[in-house]
């Protein structure tokens, strides 16, 4: 029998040594674990919660706040159409998690008006036993493509509207609501507000035809930075709470970029989108909106920040990451990394499609250009 050769350490690990030596592995290791992104905490707790959805009646607005109220949130849906309203908030009433507890709550309102968002942050308040809501999810948009000297500059101002204004009307009255001061002896133990913009990936990646749309949506990705910045100013302030008049609760901003959603707005925008257009997004494979509003909720209750719902959304992110703040250091650094090697490719390949498209067919058919 060969000799087998026996290791023995050097010299003895004295318990606590050891003990000190586990402590930091573990540090070490959650640290690690952290920076890329992992956590086990549930960072959007909505169980008891108040939960506003815009554009709740129809799309990934609709899934999401069937889906909230499937985890025991009280919803309000608002959008401009009663019978969609009404028809969500029976499906909602359907799904509660305590349907006894629960409670649903519809607000037609066209958002473009801002007088109309701080009339709905108003009622919700009032029907929420006089406390603001929790949870502000804006879904409220619709898209309308087709290249930019083709386009109206009236539809293009009302894209503008749609898509931006009823976003940052929002956000503008429900932080005024949640950043009113409450003094000291006014304070009482509050959770985490959350605010959700919705945008689009094609707010990191031009795609030809949709130049009255993803400046609206580029623009509400400029704004969100912006405010998680500026939230900061408000935690700092709350972290004083016991001394100083602060707000009534800490605040988070997040935004989802979704891909294309098999929704009734996404079979509007496809009968008049131009051919061009649906070539250049062929990488895109559209998601249903439970789908969507599923793995945004999976990523909310992670803590992320800039959410995207797919592989090829989180690459076209990565290249465009610039200055926004990072769901995990080291995920996306190398992410972005990445993406900026295949974007080299991408970028003169979308440009040359549509040399070519031009090539091949001339001017597009509804050109004003004859
Ligand atoms: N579909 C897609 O491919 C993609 C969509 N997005 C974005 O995701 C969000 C949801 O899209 P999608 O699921 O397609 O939604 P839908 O187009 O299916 O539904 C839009 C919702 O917004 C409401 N709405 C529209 N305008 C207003 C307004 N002025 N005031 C109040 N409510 C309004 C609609 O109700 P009503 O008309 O009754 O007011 C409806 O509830 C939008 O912001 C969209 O831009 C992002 C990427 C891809
Ligand atoms: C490996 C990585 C390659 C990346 C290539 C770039 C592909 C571009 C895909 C564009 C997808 C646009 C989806 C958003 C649609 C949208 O917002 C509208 N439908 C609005 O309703």
């Amino acid at each position: 029998m060969p000799h087998l050769p026996s290791f023995t350490l050097p010299y003895n690990i004295s318990s606590p040594l050891l003990g000190v030596s586990i402590l930091v592995c573990t540090a070490i290791a959650y640290t690690v674990a952290k920076m890329f992104g992992f956590t086990r905490k549930n960072e959007f707790p909505v169980e008891g919660r108040t939960v506003v959805v815009t554009g709740g009646s129809d799309g990934m607005g609709r899934a999401l706040a069937i889906q909230l109220a499937a985890k025991g949130a009280h919803v309000v849906v608002v959008a401009r159409t009663v019978s969609k309203l009404q028809s969500t908030v029976e499906a909602l009433k359907a799904i509660a998690r305590n349907p006894m507890k629960q409670r649903f709550f519809y607000i037609s309102a066209d958002l473009i008006d801002s007088a109309e968002c701080e009339r709905v942050i108003a009622e919700v308040t009032a029907w929420n036993d006089d406390c603001a809501p929790d949870v502000v999810f804006c879904c409220a948009g619709f898209c309308h493509p087709g290249f930019f000297t083709d386009v109206p500059l009236s539809v293009q101002r009302q894209q503008m509207d749609t898509v931006y204004w009823t976003a940052a009307n929002m956000a503008h009255a429900t932080l005024r609501k949640w950043l009113t001061p409450v003094p000291p002896s006014g304070q009482i133990k509050n959770p985490r507000r959350h605010f959700i913009f919705t945008c689009s990936t094609l707010a990191f990646v031009p795609i030809a035809g949709y130049g009255p749309y993803s400046p609206a949506k580029a623009a509400i990705r400029s704004l969100s930075d912006t405010l998680s910045q500026e939230i900061e100013m408000y935690n700092g302030a709350y972290s004083q709470r016991h001394r100083n008049s602060a707000p009534a609760a800490d605040i988070k901003i997040h935004t989802v970029f979704p891909m294309g959603i098999l929704s009734p707005g996404f079979d509007n925008e496809q009968r008049i989108k131009p051919e061009l257009t649906k070539k250049l997004e062929e990488a895109d494979k559209p998601q249903t909106p439970e789908e969507v509003a599923r793995i945004t909720i999976a990523a909310l209750e992670r803590g992320e920040y800039l959410i995207t719902t797919m592989f090829v959304g989180n690459i076209m992110k990565a290249t465009a990451l610039g200055a926004s703040p990072r769901n995990a250091i080291v995920g996306d650094t190398l992410l972005s990394w990445l993406s900026n090697l295949v974007f080299l490719h991408v970028i003169p390949d979308l440009r040359n499609k549509a040399f070519n498209w031009g090539k091949t067919h001339g001017l597009p058919k509804s050109s004003n250009q004859d």
